[in-house]
């Protein structure tokens, strides 16, 4: 993609979640956001979220009035006379600073996604772009840690540089019960867009059990995941890798073609289960150090059936992602893969920070893929 327009005149978007981390949004906006683009003459408006939900529901009701202003501000008249025409642009960047974390970023893509869904302001005439400025003010902040961002100063100066990377997302779906496919199964319908961690097991279960520790700021999940690994429990799921998947070799120490069949088939009880889009969850924690934000590719850390003694050995090693080494974890690298848990089983994802319940059996199964579509893969973000 070439150049975009942008317009001078058309505002950067600031979403500042008040709730998220130790609640310092406001502060950061007021001491580092504000001074810094008051000096690069950088207009702005405050969207204030306020409540859970609110950051997506402000996106799905107002992104096609807000993109109507953008190409009208790109919009400009060529010629003179009866020959004049109005010239629009054929896409436009909008920017969206984001003071919060994670969760917020997730909120506002999907916002923007399903209100553009099936729309004429997505389409091969038009696409926008999204670039997001993330100031991480969150509790894990991944995006940020994961791109290398030192503090809130550096990541305005990253987006007052302007260089920014695709924000590769992965797009989880269930089956639906209705519609069924040309040879009677069932049909895939995505349920939402994620672009840090889709987890099952203790994982997912730490960042359920994390939200009564909120109060402790980024030792909240620690104190949670202490709580689950003294109750170690097993997973029970079988995970299916499609296509083209890469494991981790340790010997070379590099990655390599995982099987010559289309198919790899990891069965559970799992311990410890993630797909990521990012190295880093927070800092000091990088489960899967080899992901990249922008490739299309989605790493996957697997841990079955292990006890106590071999999860803190893991975790003891994933601040520097050496991990990776050990010989109980499994690292690959896949674009598709299915999840099912059994029949009579129920079972709980956690997507980027929310929750998905699992039913038992094959109706039940959950499907992960890295999105190649243009008209959903839009985003970027300041690096
Ligand atoms: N005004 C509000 N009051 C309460 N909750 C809010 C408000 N605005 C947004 N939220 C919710 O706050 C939650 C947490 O937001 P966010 O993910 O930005 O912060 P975090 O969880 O601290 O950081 P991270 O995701 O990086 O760990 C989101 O689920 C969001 O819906």
């Amino acid at each position: 993609m070439g150049i975009l327009p942008t317009s001078d005149r058309f505002p950067l978007l600031i979403v500042l979640n008040p709730h998220s981390g130790l609640k310092q949004g406001h502060h950061v906006l007021e001491t580092i956001v504000k001074p810094a683009l008051s000096q690069a003459n950088q207009p702005f408006r405050v969207i204030e979220s306020t409540a859970q939900g609110h950051a997506q529901s402000y996106f799905f009701d107002n992104i096609k009035p807000i993109l109507i202003d953008l190409v009208q501000s790109l919009s400009s008249v060529q010629g003179t006379g009866d020959h004049a025409s109005i010239q629009h642009p054929t896409s436009a960047k909008l920017q969206i600073m984001v003071l919060g974390g994670d969760g917020t970023v997730h909120e506002i893509a999907n916002g923007i996604l399903r209100g553009l869904e099936g729309s004429e302001f997505i389409s091969d005439q038009f696409r926008p772009r999204v670039e997001f400025s993330v100031i991480p003010t969150g509790t894990g902040n991944a995006l940020s840690t994961s791109l290398g961002v030192q503090s809130a100063q550096d990541a305005v100066d990253r987006f007052l540089k302007g260089h920014s990377v695709p924000l590769q997302l992965m797009s989880v779906s269930t089956l639906d019960p209705v519609a069924k496919g040309p040879e009677g199964e069932g049909q895939w319908k995505v349920h939402v867009y994620t672009m840090v961690v889709n987890s099952f097991g203790l994982h997912c279960a730490t960042v359920y059990d994390s939200e009564e520790f909120r109060h402790l700021g980024n030792d909240r999940f620690r104190q949670a995941a202490m709580k689950n690994i003294e109750h170690l429990k097993q997973y029970p799921a079988t995970v299916t890798l499609k296509g083209t998947v890469q494991q981790y070799d340790r010997s070379t120490q590099s990655f390599v073609k995982a099987s010559t069949t289309s198919m790899t088939t990891l069965s559970g009880p799992f311990t410890y289960f993630l797909i990521t889009k990012q190295a880093s969850l927070e800092p000091g924690f990088t489960p899967t150090p080899r992901a990249s934000t922008s490739d299309e590719w989605m790493d996957v850390l697997a841990v079955t059936n292990v006890g106590q003694a071999e999860i803190m050995e893991m975790f003891g090693a994933t601040a520097t992602g050496e991990h990776i080494q050990q010989e109980k974890v499994q690292y690959f690298k896949t674009k598709i893969l299915e999840l099912e848990i059994p029949a009579e089983e129920q079972g709980r994802l956690c997507i980027d920070g929310e929750f998905l319940t699992l039913q038992g059996g094959p109706q039940g199964k959950v499907r992960f893929e890295v999105v190649e579509d243009p008209n959903i893969q839009i985003f970027g973000v300041y690096a």
